[in-house]
C-alpha cells in the first residue's frame, strides 16, 4: 500500500511544522504538498528545513499538487475558506484545525459538508477530547443541585494567538450548556456587574509566553468545587491528532466528522 499522499497548510507556521514532522516520520503517510499564502517569504524553501528536519524534497507552494489525497489545514480562517473552496471543487478530504471563524466563514464550511468528508475540531488532542467527555459527564450530574453551579472556563496560550477565547474553551462552553443549560456566555468581567447570574457561563483567556494550550472547567458549588483541568507539554498532541484524522477522513464519505469519530470516544 503507497503512503498517503498529505498537504499541509499553513506548513511554515507553528502547527505547519510539527505537522510536517509527525507526517514525514509515519510509515503510513508522506508530505506531499507544504502550502502557504503567496505573500510568505517561506515559499519556495524547503519544508523539512523550515521544520527542522533537514531536506525532505519538498518545497513551499501555493497551489496543492494533482496528487494530493487528503489536506491539514492549521492556518488563518480567510486562507482556510479558499482552501475549502478549492478542496469542494477537487472533491479533496480536509482536515480543520483553524479557529476563530466567524459565523458567516462557519457557515461555508457547513455547506461544503455535503460534496467532501471533513473533519473539523477546536482540538486535534486525545486528552483535550477525553476532557470534552469527562466535562459533559459532570455536567449532566450536576445540573439538578439544588444551590445551583457556577460553571467558568479559564483557557491559557502563548502570546501570539490571535483568537481568544480559544476555540477549545467556545467548545466546552457549548458541552456544558448542551447539558445545563446556561444561555448567558460571559466573556470577562469588569466594573461591578453584581451578583453572578445562574444562567452564566464565565470565560477567562490568558495569553502568556509560550504555553501550547490549557483549559480548566471550574464547576463551583457552595461548599466544594470540581474542576477539570487538561493541558499540553507539547505542539505534538495536536499533530498526531491532525494525522490520524487524515487517514480516517479519506476512508469517509461526504460530510462532517469529529475527533469521537476518530478516537472512536
Ligand atoms: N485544532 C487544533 O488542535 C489546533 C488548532 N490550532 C489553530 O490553528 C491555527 C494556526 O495556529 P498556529 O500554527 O499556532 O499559527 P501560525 O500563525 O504559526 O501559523 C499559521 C500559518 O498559516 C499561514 N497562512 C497565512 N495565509 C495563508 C494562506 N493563504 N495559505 C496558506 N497558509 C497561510 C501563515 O503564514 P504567515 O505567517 O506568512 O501569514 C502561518 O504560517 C490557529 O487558528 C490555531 O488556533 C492550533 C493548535 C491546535
Ligand atoms: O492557537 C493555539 O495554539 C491553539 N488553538 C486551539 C484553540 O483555539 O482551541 C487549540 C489549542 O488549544 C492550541
Amino acid at each position: 500500500m503507497s503512503n498517503l499522499k498529505v498537504a499541509v497548510h499553513g506548513a511554515a507556521g507553528r502547527m505547519g511544522q510539527r505537522v510536517t514532522a509527525v507526517t514525514h516520520a509515519d510509515k503510513e503517510a508522506k508530505v506531499a504538498a507544504a502550502i502557504e499564502g503567496k505573500s510568505s517569504p517561506a515559499l519556495g524553501k524547503d519544508a523539512g528545513e523550515l521544520a527542522g528536519l533537514g531536506k525532505i524534497d519538498v518545497p513551499v507552494t501555493v497551489d496543492i499538487p494533482e496528487d494530493v489525497e487528503v489536506v491539514i489545514d492549521f492556518s488563518v480562517p480567510e486562507a482556510l475558506i479558499e482552501l475549502v473552496k478549492v478542496c469542494q471543487s477537487r472533491k479533496l478530504p480536509l482536515v480543520i484545525a483553524t479557529t476563530g471563524l466567524s459565523p458567516e466563514q462557519k457557515q461555508i464550511v457547513d455547506n461544503a459538508i455535503a460534496d467532501i468528508p471533513v473533519v473539523w475540531a477546536p482540538s486535534m488532542s486525545q486528552a483535550v477530547n477525553v476532557t470534552m467527555e469527562l466535562t459533559r459527564l459532570a455536567s449532566r450530574f450536576l445540573k439538578n443541585v439544588p444551590e445551583g453551579v457556577d460553571v467558568e472556563i479559564i483557557e491559557r496560550h502563548h502570546r501570539y494567538k490571535e483568537d481568544a477565547p480559544s476555540g477549545t474553551a467556545l467548545r466546552f462552553g457549548e458541552i456544558v450548556s448542551s447539558e445545563m443549560g446556561q444561555t448567558n456566555h460571559q466573556h470577562g468581567r469588569e466594573g461591578r456587574p453584581g451578583l453572578r447570574p445562574r444562567d452564566e457561563i464565565g470565560y477567562h483567556a490568558l495569553r502568556v509566553g509560550d504555553n501550547v494550550g490549557e483549559h480548566t472547567i471550574v464547576f463551583g458549588m457552595l461548599g466544594e468545587t470540581i474542576e477539570l483541568s487538561v493541558k499540553g507539554s507539547t505542539r505534538d498532541s495536536y499533530a498526531y491528532g491532525a494525522l490520524a484524522a487524515a487517514k480516517f477522513v479519506v476512508k469517509q464519505k461526504p460530510g462532517l466528522y469529529s475527533m469521537n469519530d476518530v478516537l472512536g470516544l
